[in-house]
């Protein structure tokens, strides 16, 4: 790949520098939260009819691809309610104990952010579930025939629970969320204001072309189009020259960020289905294999995206290219049937 490593347009890895970045943009209420307007009025209604009735907000899971905004409407749940907010993550809680640990130390009316909740400890995950209804925990004190359950009263608070994989999650849990938010890829007229904000905020003078080339080459992503910005701001400066179009595409060019917008990943996960299957069907085990990457990664991070921009279709055989994928990768389609017989090993 051009420009060494990087990959600008993976949505999950983030650099420290782009974290602080990240957290710098975040908008801070549900007014400047650009798009998902269906999600921000739904949960303006929870979040208000919990304020006028002076209490927590039900608990609310987030689903949706990495970047697309759960964190930062975790942290808008809890600064326009004026609450304080603590944050964890799935990975963290391996154990109940762990859980225990941030529960019965939470304030009243506080925000308990979990990222990753699907990758939640088993035993952990039975304790939230009295925890979220009750605001009670059931401490094991004691082993074996000695030991005894010791109920232990919770305070107050709202779990804001985030997954890329909703369907991982047990249903005693999910049912548990008062509302579930499931957020979209962004258009790009949603993605051109989040650009305009990010780049007032960074004092960034970008031709309006300019932002519309980076709006539709960022995989429908705020994470990625900020991230966009901030290298075509480092090639104006570089360059001496304004953030124009002409910079936008130079710099996309050198980070390798094709005309969709398609990562090192999505381009693998492709050039698999087009050249070794032949345009597909292919299971999503083989797929995962071929480009040697965990099958949660390749159904939860890229099949939406190739899906939403219409590079291929899943069928109930497997995944299958579709003439626009033939097109933009520049290969001539397969008559159907000219494929070679392929085992269709999983679905
Ligand atoms: N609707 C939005 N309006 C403006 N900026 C946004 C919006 N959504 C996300 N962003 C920007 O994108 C960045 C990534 O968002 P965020 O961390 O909330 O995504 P995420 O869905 O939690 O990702 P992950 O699943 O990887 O944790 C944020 O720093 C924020 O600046």
């Amino acid at each position: 790949m051009q420009g060494g490593d990087v990959d600008l347009t993976d949505p999950v890895l983030a650099s420290e520098a782009e974290l602080a970045f990240e957290g710098a943009l975040r908008p801070k209420s549900l007014e400047e939260f650009v798009g998902q307007t269906r999600v921000r009025g739904q949960l303006q209604l929870l979040l208000t009819a919990a304020m006028l009735q002076q209490r927590t907000p039900d608990h609310i899971l987030l689903a949706g691809p990495p970047g697309l905004g759960k964190t930062t409407l975790a942290m808008i749940v809890a600064y326009e309610g004026g609450r304080p907010l603590r944050m964890s993550s799935g990975p963290a809680i391996q154990h109940a104990g762990d859980l225990a640990a941030i529960l019965s130390s939470l304030v009243p009316g506080e925000v308990l952010f979990i990222d990753e909740i699907h990758r939640m400890a088993r035993s952990a995950e039975e304790m939230l579930y009295l925890a979220m209804e009750d605001f009670r925990i059931d401490i094991m004190v004691g082993k074996g025939a000695g030991a005894t359950s010791v109920p232990l009263d919770l305070a107050p608070f709202t779990l804001v629970g985030a997954t890329t994989r909703a369907g991982l999650l047990p249903n005693p849990l999910r049912d548990r969320f008062g509302f579930t938010a499931h957020l979209e890829f962004y258009d790009e007229a949603e993605l051109e204001r989040v650009l305009e904000r990010a780049a007032s905020m960074l004092g960034l003078d970008v031709d309006r072309e300019a932002l519309a080339e980076i709006a539709g080459r960022c995989r429908g992503t705020p994470r990625i189009a900020n991230r966009l910005l901030r290298r075509v701001r480092d090639y104006a400066l570089v360059h001496g020259g304004r953030a124009d179009l002409g910079a936008v595409r130079a710099a996309l060019e050198l980070y390798d960020v094709d005309p969709l917008g398609l990562d090192r990943l999505d381009r693998a996960v492709m050039q698999i289905i087009l050249t070794r299957f032949g345009g597909g069907p292919v299971g999503l085990n083989t797929l995962a294999v071929s480009v040697g990457e965990e099958a949660e990664t390749i159904e939860a991070v890229v099949e939406p995206f190739l899906v939403r921009i219409g590079l291929i279709t899943r069928t109930p055989r497997g995944r299958v290219a579709t003439p626009s994928a033939w097109r933009h990768f520049g290969l001539a389609e397969r008559a159907p049937g000219a494929a070679a017989a392929l085992p269709i090993d999983d679905l």
